[in-house]
């Protein structure tokens, strides 16, 4: 854990970009939508708890997508996304800080700020619901957990292994994502969730809320993730690809009414 070592290329290259950026000294406060509130919302009027992201583009896309965000977004959430993940890394995503700020004005729902946070002051350069911690990445994932929390984010704590998935656990995270996707190769294998998911303690699953990751392009995907005890999927690319709010529409199962 806690390793660069054999990562793909591309990645070594983003987290060389992160490393490089600069945050920001002032501390932000903010008052988040509740992402599992909006889960069970979700549930509870029948939709697929979907986290829909905007990601212009990827090391592992072709092309990229550069329709007004806003618009974007608000097509998500026509389609019935419970939340948003609006990408806000510039040099690999096409994201941009102030793209969050635009959405997360435009929609009332949770939206969580995906990127590669590796200190503090990078918590601090947008106000967001959630912010996600990759536990590959972080030295001290306890104390950026901490650090996230005191200025009122919610968490989504990133895992790909069980070794992982227990430091998560054990540093408190009760918001964790399964990624498909691994980073060392950038290949996604949704037997990855089966497998990690199935390793949660029985104790610990009630207070956890479980989120897949990356990789879930169709109905039969969304199925086999839920029976894997997925609360909530990640869905970037199969949204991204073509009609927003019909690909969103088509896994959630249904508009917002
Ligand atoms: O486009 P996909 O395969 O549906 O994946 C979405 C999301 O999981 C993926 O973009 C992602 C997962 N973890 C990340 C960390 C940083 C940037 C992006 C990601």
């Amino acid at each position: 854990m806690n390793t660069r070592d054999g990562l793909a290329p591309a990645v070594r290259s983003i987290l060389d970009a992160a490393d490089g950026r600069a945050g920001r000294s002032e501390p932000v406060s903010v008052r988040p939508r509740s992402l599992p509130d909006a889960i069970a919302a979700a549930e509870a009027d029948g939709r697929v708890p979907i986290i829909a992201e905007l990601k212009p583009t990827s090391p592992t896309t072709e092309g990229e997508r550069t329709d007004d965000p806003v618009e974007l977004a608000e097509a998500m959430v026509e389609g019935g996304a419970a939340a948003l993940s609006v990408l806000t890394e510039p040099t690999h995503f096409g994201g941009s800080p102030e793209t969050l700020r635009r959405v997360r004005t435009a929609v009332g729902v949770p939206v969580l700020r995906k990127d590669f946070l590796l200190r503090e002051e990078h918590l601090d350069v947008v106000e967001a619901d959630v912010v996600l911690l990759i536990a590959r990445f972080l030295d001290d994932l306890g104390t950026m957990l901490e650090a996230a929390r005191s200025r009122g984010f919610q968490a989504l704590v990133e895992v790909h292994t069980e070794a992982e998935l227990e430091a998560a656990l054990s540093a408190g995270a009760d918001i964790v994502g399964v990624n498909n996707r691994d980073l060392a190769k950038l290949e996604v294998d949704l037997g990855t969730f089966d497998r990690v998911a199935g390793t949660i303690p029985a104790g610990k699953r009630e207070s956890v809320t479980l989120i897949a990751e990356s990789g879930v392009s169709t109905r039969e995907d969304v199925s086999r993730m839920r029976n894997a005890g997925a609360d909530a999927l990640l869905v970037g690319s199969a949204i991204m690809d073509g009609d927003v709010r019909a690909n969103t529409a088509r896994l959630t199962g249904g508009s917002r009414k």
